[in-house]
C-alpha cells in the first residue's frame, strides 16, 4: 500500500474564511480551558500545549514530551501524540474560525520516534470548508521549526451548536466557561 494517502481534502471545498475577530498573527493563545488535557494549566500530567497564530490560515503549537507521556521507555506514546495533534488542529479551527467545532475524524502518520524531552513544533493549516465541515492538517517537526518531520496529521472538524456541549457535557461548567470567555471578549459564534 502506498504511504501517500488519498486526496486531501477528500471533497471539493471552499477556502476557509478566517473570522474577522480572529486574533492577529503573533498572538499567543494560552489555555482555552483550564481543565483541557491538551492545554489546561490545571491538568498536571496534561500536554500543556501552547499555540500561536502564525497567519490567517495557520497556527503553530509546541508540545514538549514528558515522562508521563511514554509508550516505550524514553519514547512518546503514539496515541498521546495523536492527542497533541487533535489539540493543535482543534485550536487552529477554533481560534481562526471562532466557531465551536469537534473532531469527527483524525488521521495520523508517525514518521519518526519522538523521544521524551523533545519538543514537537506543530504547524497546522486550514485546508478548506464544506458546509459544517472544516478540513485541517499539520506537520510536527522535532526540536525546531525546520527540524525533521516526526508526525503528520489530518483532521475533519464539524461545527456544532452550543447545545452539543450543554446536552452531552457538563452544562454548569459550560456556562461558567462561557462567562469567563465573554468577560474576556472571547465568545464564540454558536449558530453554525
Ligand atoms: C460555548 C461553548 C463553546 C466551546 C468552544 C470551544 C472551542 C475551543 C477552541 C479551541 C481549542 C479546541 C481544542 C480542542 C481540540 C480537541 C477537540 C476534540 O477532541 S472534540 C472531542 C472528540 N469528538 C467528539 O466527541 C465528536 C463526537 N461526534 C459527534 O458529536 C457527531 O458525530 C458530529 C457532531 C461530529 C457529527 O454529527 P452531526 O449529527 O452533527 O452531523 P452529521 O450529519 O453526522 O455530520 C456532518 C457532516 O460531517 C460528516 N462526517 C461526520 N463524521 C464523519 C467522519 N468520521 N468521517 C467523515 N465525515 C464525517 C458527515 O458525513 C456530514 O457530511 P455532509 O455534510 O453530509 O457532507
Amino acid at each position: 500500500m502506498s504511504k501517500a494517502a488519498e486526496n486531501w481534502p477528500p471533497e471539493d471545498t471552499e477556502p476557509a474564511t478566517p473570522h474577522p475577530d480572529a486574533p492577529p498573527s503573533g498572538t499567543e493563545l494560552g489555555e482555552h480551558y483550564s481543565q483541557c488535557f491538551g492545554c489546561g494549566d490545571d491538568v498536571e500530567s496534561g500536554l500543556h500545549i501552547r499555540s500561536m497564530i502564525a497567519s490567517d490560515m495557520t497556527v503553530v503549537s509546541k508540545f514538549t514530551v514528558g515522562k508521563d507521556h511514554q509508550g516505550a521507555p524514553g519514547l512518546a506514546h503514539g496515541g498521546l501524540l495523536a492527542c497533541a495533534f487533535d489539540e493543535a488542529l482543534g485550536s487552529t479551527v477554533g481560534n481562526l474560525l471562532r466557531r465551536p467545532a469537534v473532531t469527527a475524524r483524525l488521521e495520523t502518520d508517525f514518521v519518526r520516534p519522538v523521544p521524551v524531552g523533545s519538543t514537537l513544533h506543530i504547524a497546522a493549516k486550514l485546508d478548506g470548508v464544506s458546509r459544517r465541515k472544516t478540513y485541517v492538517s499539520a506537520e510536527g517537526r522535532l526540536d525546531a521549526e525546520d527540524g525533521p518531520v516526526a508526525v503528520r496529521a489530518r483532521g475533519l472538524f464539524v461545527t456544532v451548536g452550543v447545545e452539543h456541549f450543554t446536552k452531552h457535557g457538563d452544562a454548569d461548567a459550560i456556562s461558567q466557561f462561557r462567562d469567563v470567555r465573554q468577560a474576556a471578549g472571547q465568545d464564540w459564534d454558536i449558530n453554525p
